[in-house]
């Protein structure tokens, strides 16, 4: 008997999340895919809260859509449970006979190349524990594959693989899917898939609010609004393609369930910041799934503000005021560390001051950069490598705006001594080789790391050694909740898994001199403002960083 959404979803919340007992094999979990995770990821004993409900409601065939905080271990308990799977084969369409070839069971969407190669590391990692178990187990070809568009390797050597080795999971971009179908739909027969995940679903479907004629903004959400429905976006292509029976189905109006009489992939969204109007869009609108057939996961019941749990309990947001060569903590700032306990001091002792780390400019960046002017404010770069100096272990992540050049903030960077690095979880020698590094800091503490990268590239990334986030020229355009939500998408960086870390975001005055109110007192330029509202509205107090005073 098949039970609803709603009954499944009630049961996996009646699982007490503080049970030590639970385990992945209690959700429903094959040993064989626990124990290679077990092997694989030593430090993952039990499954988070989110995981706790999550993995059931994948398991039960039925549509998900999963919220909660950054680092509550989503997207790898999509994967786990991905993996429990059994392997799909070809369906003979007329004779109904299943071949024997394997066919892709699911297809993973992630935002970015990046966030495609990590998880796909997590799958090599567990592959690789397995195959150290029962002899003849498969490659990791027929494993995981990924499909990305990446400037170096063309499309058309990942449409070789897939053709003659359909993986079990498909990691993918949505351009490179979409790529692929129009290049040759049979490689990719969406209606047989058992499973499509689309991570980080806010970012890959964009949605406006809907509100009314007199709100302020009302005409810049209508204009925007315009815009989605004439270019929609390739994520809602893709899935207007895979669940044109479902859309087909709601527009007629039928009641039937939506999987009937078609076969239709299971849907499963997720992301930390679901608003109400990519839900409504979800249900209501698109067509490709609804509420009353899908299980809604949410995390932990936040207590202050909506996202008070994002970004991790322990994290300090710090705000530096760059205003000409000075940089300054913003003036509402307050100590949140006791002094003589600060960051830094624990750096120092256990890096052993004094071992400066030799930071070369490679004889290509000098070509492409020497004496040509930057395009980034040297002070904010200046207070990123002084506190980076003092304040950071091992691993630190910098932010530039989406158009910046990651290549010259490496190259401006560098100049200034800072071992930076142009963040590529594809090449494991560079950037990516911070991820997955559990238990051994040794090595990334002996020589600090600033790994730099544009805002699309921090979705769903997880350096288990970062410690801190720069963010510098965040604010482009006016504020919405889509601007706090990015804020909190970036920040989430840190404080995963209850570890600490602090969020460094550098406000320029300048262009946007700050305002004086008529008793004299000094409110802060615009973008000081706009910082102000985004950590007040997630429950965050700016916290004064003492390098700056
Ligand atoms: N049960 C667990 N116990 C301990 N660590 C875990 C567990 N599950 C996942 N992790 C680790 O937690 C980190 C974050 O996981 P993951 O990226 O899946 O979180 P997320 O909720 O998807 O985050 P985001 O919203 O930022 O994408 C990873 O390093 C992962 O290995």
């Amino acid at each position: 008997m098949s039970r609803s959404a709603e009954e499944i979803a009630s049961a996996s919340k009646q699982i007490p999340s503080d049970l030590p007992a639970i385990t992945f094999e209690s959700l429903g979990l094959r040993q064989s895919v626990v124990k290679a995770m077990h092997a694989a990821f030593p430090n993952v004993q039990h499954p988070t809260d989110a995981q706790t409900r999550l993995i059931p409601a994948v398991l039960s065939g039925m549509d998900v859509l999963v919220t909660d905080d950054t680092g509550s271990g989503k997207s790898f308990g999509l994967l786990l449970s991905l993996l429990n799977e059994p392997r799909l084969r070809y369906r003979n369409k007329e004779t109904g006979l299943v071949r024997e070839n394997l066919s892709i069971t699911s297809l993973f969407i992630v935002p970015h190349r990046d966030l495609a190669y990590q998880l796909y590391h997590w799958v090599q990692c567990i592959s690789d524990a397995a195959s150290n178990t029962p002899p003849g187990t498969p490659s990791i070809a027929s494993i995981a594959q990924v499909l990305v568009r990446d400037g170096k390797m063309h499309l058309d050597s990942g449409l070789a693989a897939l053709r003659s080795n359909p993986p079990h999971i498909l990691i993918a971009t949505p351009q490179a899917v979409m790529d692929v179908y129009r290049q040759e739909p049979e490689t990719l027969p969406f209606v047989d898939f058992s499973t499509v995940v689309v991570d980080e679903i806010d970012y890959l479907v964009e949605t406006m609010p809907h509100k009314s004629e007199e709100t302020t903004y009302w005409k810049t959400i209508q204009k925007r609004q315009a815009k989605l429905t004439r270019h929609p976006g390739v994520t809602k292509e893709l899935l207007d393609i895979i669940y044109a029976q479902r859309k087909k189905m709601c527009e007629e109006n039928r009641q039937e369930l939506v999987n009937e009489p078609y076969h239709t992939p299971q849907l499963v969204v997720s992301s930390a910041s679901v608003r109400k109007h990519l839900s409504s869009h979800l249900f209501y609108e698109s067509g490709w799934m609804r509420k009353k057939d899908t299980i809604i996961v949410h995390g932990s019941p936040k207590t202050v503000a909506p996202h008070s749990g994002l970004g991790g309990k322990d994290v300090k947001h710090s705000v530096l005021v760059v205003s000409g060569a000075k940089v300054t903590n913003i003036e509402e700032a307050t100590p949140t560390t006791p002094e003589g306990d600060h960051d830094a001091t624990k750096k120092l002792a256990e890096n052993g001051e004094g071992q400066p780390v030799v930071v070369n400019v490679s004889a290509e960046q000098r070509s492409a950069y020497e004496g040509k002017p930057s395009p980034f404010n040297p002070n904010a770069l200046e207070a990123v490598a002084v506190t980076f100096a003092l304040d950071v272990p091992s691993v630190a992540l910098l932010v530039i705006r989406p158009e910046a050049s990651v290549q010259r903030a490496v190259y401006d960077l560098r100049s200034m001594g800072v071992n930076a690095v142009a963040l590529d979880v594809a090449n494991m020698e560079r950037g990516g080789a911070h991820l997955l590094n559990y238990g051994d800091t040794s090595k990334f503490k002996a020589n600090p790391t600033l790994l730099v990268c544009t805002r699309a590239m921090t979705r769903g990334i997880d350096f288990p050694e970062l410690t801190h986030v720069f963010i510098m020229e965040f604010f482009q355009g006016k504020m919405s909740g889509q601007t706090v939500d990015e804020y909190l998408h970036i920040a989430g960086r840190v404080g995963r898994f209850g570890r600490g870390g602090r969020v460094i975001t550098l406000v320029e005055r300048g262009s946007v001199a700050g305002t004086d109110t008529k008793d004299g007192r000094r409110t802060g330029g615009k973008e000081d403002a706009k910082m102000m509202s985004i950590l007040k509205s997630i429950g965050c107090s700016p916290d004064r960083f003492e390098y700056f005073d």
